[in-house]
């Protein structure tokens, strides 16, 4: 039997005995919105109401966030809508609702769209015109310009397609005040030159499905020391984006060394990576066990990067510590 038909019954035996399967509706149209993915895109965007001068409505603030959570979501089932082809022969990705077909193809579509105009027209009536409009378009370039077009054209895909995540504390801060400054553009920067070493990471030991699926990611085409060398590079560029927060006085001390602790973190993570054994072909010796930690960092880099923003903001500017 070759590696790929072992590879394949495994996830065959995964789908006949996975628990969750029958009767699971609910939770199937849940999974469809990307959950776990949307948490923390969601907390970028708290932290954008947050950090937005002027007085922000609890109320307000509430349907801003979970416009935000529809958004992302809506957006999220669009993509699992658009991506069912490639979803079904990833092993990652194979028991999602879709593949294992348990939601139908076009209620599915119905769903994310319905969710996404619902989450733009309620982020109309509770805020602004501009804030449903950025929210409009992130829908728009998540779901459009980055899964439609760039995810299977260009190795590039997570570059140019990241700004789709980087909207969210931007519009946050767009929701409380109507409109755009510094200190939002460097957040949507931060998540921007972040979104690099977090996918590329994932690709490097995900590279396999990604290849088998015809997904042109940066190590199935370059391999992997470029790739690794690219997330080195964009990890130097997150750090010194992250410090511009210090750099034009809009956070003090405590944010300076919480991103001086985590960027030193994250760096190291970034050489384990790069200094990881590889053979000629730039393949892993030792199964991308560096790649699979900087993954894992890279989530508790943005969401302890985020929150040092919050804590700061109230001890300095609150609190008038
Ligand atoms: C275009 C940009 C992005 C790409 C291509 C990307 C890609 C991925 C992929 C492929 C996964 C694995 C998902 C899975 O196994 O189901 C993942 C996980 C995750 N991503 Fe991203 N990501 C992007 C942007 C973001 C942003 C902006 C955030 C949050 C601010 C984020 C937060 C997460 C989280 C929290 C997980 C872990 C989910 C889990 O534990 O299952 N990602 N990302
Ligand atoms: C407000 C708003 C619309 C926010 C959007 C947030 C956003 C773009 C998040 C990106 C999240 C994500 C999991 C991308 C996965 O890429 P993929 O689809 O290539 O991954 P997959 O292979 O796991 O499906």
């Amino acid at each position: 039997m070759s590696k790929i038909q072992i590879e394949n019954n495994a996830v065959n035996q995964r789908i006949r005995f996975d628990p969750l399967i029958v009767g699971s509706n609910v939770r199937d149209w849940f999974l469809l919105l990307k959950p776990r993915v949307i948490s923390l895109v969601v907390f970028t965007g708290i932290v954008g109401i947050i950090l937005a001068p002027g007085y922000a409505n609890p109320f307000i603030s509430l349907i801003s966030i979970i416009c935000i959570c529809l958004a992302s979501g809506g957006a999220g089932a669009i993509n699992m809508w658009y991506d069912q082809d490639i979803d079904r022969v990833m092993n990652r990705t194979i028991t999602r609702p879709l593949p294992s077909g348990r939601v139908q193809s076009s209620d599915a579509l119905i769903y994310g769209v319905t969710v996404s105009i619902i989450s733009v027209i309620l982020m109309f009536l509770a805020t602004n015109f501009f804030a449903s409009f950025i929210l409009a378009f992130s829908i728009f370039y998540y779901s459009v310009i980055y899964t439609v077009w760039l995810k299977r054209s260009t190795p590039q895909n997570i570059v140019i397609g990241g700004a789709a995540g980087a909207f969210p504390p931007l519009i946050g801060w767009i929701s409380v005040t109507g409109q755009i400054q510094l200190f939002p553009i460097i957040l949507f920067l931060i998540v921007f030159f972040w979104t690099p070493p977090h996918f590329w990471s994932l690709s490097l030991y995900a590279c396999k499905d990604y290849g088998r699926a015809g997904i042109p990611m940066l190590p199935v085409v370059k391999g992997a020391r470029h790739t690794r060398w690219q997330i080195f590079i964009y990890t130097i560029l997150l750090a010194i984006v992250s410090l511009l927060p210090v750099y034009f006085h809009f956070t003090h001390s405590v944010y300076m060394v919480a991103a001086l602790i985590l960027n030193v973190g994250f760096m190291f993570m970034s050489i384990c990576v790069l200094l990881e054994k590889q053979d000629h072909s730039g393949k892993s010796l030792r199964s991308d066990k560096a790649a699979r930690w900087s993954f894992r960092f890279s989530l508790i880099y943005l969401f302890f990067l985020f929150l040092a923003l919050i804590i700061d903001h109230y001890i300095y500017d609150l609190w008038g510590v």
